[in-house]
């Protein structure tokens, strides 16, 4: 399997802020992965690198195989719709489609012509004309029509409302099962797109926190609630990713599967096991008040 952008060490420092920190991962082709965090994570910047908008601080960073900075090459193969995409003055709908065509080599004119339609733009409107939703829907179609090997979207459904949001996963799962991709997605929709995304990067203050297969993770990981001394009688070990200490209680996030005697033995403990979903497992990880288990002690 090919890989599409290897990141070893990759940084990313801004006088005395790491956007982005010592970030190792790859991306294997033709994969959806959704690229997680809270504000401020780093996932923009971790995107501007890879598409040749940043140069990295340090850590070696290539994309289909070299360093995409000031490389056409690489460039060709990649398109990035950001939330704060800006065009010409007088541009219309029409004009950007017309870009679309000369940018992208693997451009598909009906399916942009299609996907206009079932966002309800008109050819003939000014960019500038457009409403907040109309203008991510813009980019939506662009991103999909681009067909390219490599496509990032970074937030891209900013005012968007839920039907538009739906249509664009129908969308995305229906070309890309016809012509897979390697797809980068970063949104804060975590439970939107759980069921879309079949990797998952987990990045806060710049580190990757979590790098998995969403299938892994779904209905595999599950929260462990109940007295301290119980969780820790548990002895859940290399199962247990994070927990969190409320007084005397605490909450395990831990991943399973749990086979059926570490169930049991769990319920005898008065322990309440749930499933955790990604949105809640990206949260309990996340948090502020977070700690790895390492730490929690
Ligand atoms: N040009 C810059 N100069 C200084 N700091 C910056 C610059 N760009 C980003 N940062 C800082 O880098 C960190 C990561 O920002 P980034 O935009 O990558 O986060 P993000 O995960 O995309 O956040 P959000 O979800 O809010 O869009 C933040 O602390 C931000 O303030």
């Amino acid at each position: 399997m090919n890989t599409v952008i290897t990141a070893r060490g990759v940084t990313k420092r801004y006088h005395d802020v790491s956007a982005v920190d010592s970030v190792s991962f790859s991306v294997r082709e033709n994969g959806i992965y959704g690229l997680l965090g809270r504000n401020g994570a780093g996932k923009t910047t971790l995107m501007q690198m890879v598409t040749g908008q940043l140069v990295a601080s340090g850590g070696e960073l290539t994309v289909f195989g070299e360093r995409p900075y000031e490389n056409a090459a690489v460039l060709s193969n990649i398109c990035f719709i950001k939330e704060s995409q800006r065009y010409p003055d007088g541009f219309k709908v029409r004009h950007v489609l017309d870009s679309g065509r000369i940018l992208f080599p693997r451009w598909d004119d009906q399916l942009a012509r299609n996907l206009l339609r079932d966002f309800q733009l008109p050819l003939g409107r000014g960019v500038k004309k457009l409403s907040r939703g109309m203008r991510s829907s813009l980019g939506i179609v662009i991103g999909l029509a681009s067909r390219a090997p490599l496509t990032l979207f970074d937030e891209p459904y900013l005012g968007l409302d839920a039907v538009a949001r739906q249509l664009f996963y129908d969308r995305l799962l229906a070309d890309y099962s016809e012509h897979p991709r390697t797809v980068l997605l970063s949104t804060h929709l975590i439970d939107e797109v759980s069921d879309l995304i079949e990797h998952v990067l987990l990045i806060d203050r710049g580190r990757i926190l979590l790098d998995e297969e969403a299938d892994t993770l779904r209905g595999q990981v599950l929260t462990v609630t109940g007295p301290s001394s119980a969780i820790d009688e548990l002895t859940l070990g290399a199962h247990e990713l994070y927990r969190e200490r409320m007084g005397a209680l605490a909450r395990a996030t831990v991943r399973g599967p749990l086979d059926s005697s570490e169930r049991s033995r769990a319920e005898s403990l008065g322990l309440d096991l749930t499933t955790t979903s990604l949105q809640q497992l990206v949260v309990s990880i996340t948090r502020s008040d977070a700690q790895p288990k390492e730490t929690a002690q």
